[in-house]
């Protein structure tokens, strides 16, 4: 999907809610449990319930490793379900030396035709660069995130600057905007202005609204740009809303809370 595409969606359905499918099999409602697939079940739920409402999905690749084969056959099978147009993200936070991350990029936007995948950018230019050379798929870089651990490299102090706002910058100069987003954590919504006024034109990744804190509305006032410019990620807040037969409808429920705040902030 292309950048006009995405903000095209964002302002049709006044939404830039990414709904985050960390299906936890210990977390999943018990009646599923005796489906041949239950976390592709759960997914199916969940995306035909919120489908309408949000612009993509992230799928966060830890859940389903560790399930081995059966783990990435859901993935697979969440993936090939999301409606073409949703933008769907590979929560894979993936980076080595070139020839290894070339073959990391194939794996989430050739096999899985994900448009995306999230990038550590640590080991530099070759290592991100292999996720750049695809048409319409994204890198999806990680700038300040929103963990406590943030605070150990990403925001120590350089000669002018932060440790993360030095990476950030470094690496918008690999790609464009039209190939690479970043991520800055919702819980870091006090810095978020200063990082759009260095990134003014690339969408920024949001996670850590709902059960980490971060508050929507001061990371939508901060963070937005002419053309929206915000993915805002909820996982656990809205595909955990409910544990029994209704799931997906509580999923719904608490998915159009966040649908309605964002419509509000979103300029005619
Ligand atoms: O790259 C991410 O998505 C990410 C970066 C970050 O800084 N913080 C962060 O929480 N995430 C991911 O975003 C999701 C947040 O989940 P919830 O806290 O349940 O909404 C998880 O999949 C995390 O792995």
């Amino acid at each position: 999907m292309n950048r006009q595409e995405l903000v095209q969606l964002i302002r049709e359905r006044k939404s830039y809610l990414c709904i985050g499918l960390d299906t936890d099999i210990h977390k999943i409602p018990k009646h599923l449990l005796s489906h041949p697939d239950p976390i592709f079940a759960f997914n199916k739920a969940i995306i035909d319930a919120t489908k309408d409402i949000c612009v993509a999905y992230k799928i966060n690749t830890a859940f389903y490793e560790c399930l081995g084969i059966r783990g990435w056959e859901s993935l697979q099978r969440t993936v090939e379900y999301i409606p073409k147009e949703i933008f769907t993200i590979a929560d894979a936070k993936r980076g080595d030396i070139g020839n290894t991350s070339t073959y990391y990029a194939k794996t989430f936007y050739e096999t899985y035709g994900f448009d995306s995948v999230t990038v550590a950018p640590y080991m530099g230019r070759d290592s991100v660069e292999p996720f750049l050379g695809f048409s319409e798929k994204w890198a999806i870089v990680l700038g300040l995130t929103s963990n406590e651990g943030s605070r150990d490299v990403q925001q120590l102090q350089l000669d002018g600057g932060f440790v993360y706002e030095k990476v950030m910058k470094t690496t918008a100069s690999w790609g464009t905007p039209d190939n690479m987003m970043f991520v800055v954590g919702a819980t870091k919504a006090d810095v978020v202005a200063d990082i759009r006024r260095l990134l003014p034109d690339h969408f920024f990744l949001v996670p850590g609204v709902g059960a980490q804190g971060g508050s929507l509305k001061e990371i939508s006032e901060k963070g937005m740009n002419k053309e929206i410019g915000l993915l805002v990620n909820a996982s656990r807040a809205v595909i955990y809303a409910g544990n029994d037969e209704k799931f997906a409808e509580d999923a719904r429920a608490v998915a159009l809370q966040y649908q309605a705040e964002m419509a509000g902030y979103i300029p005619a």
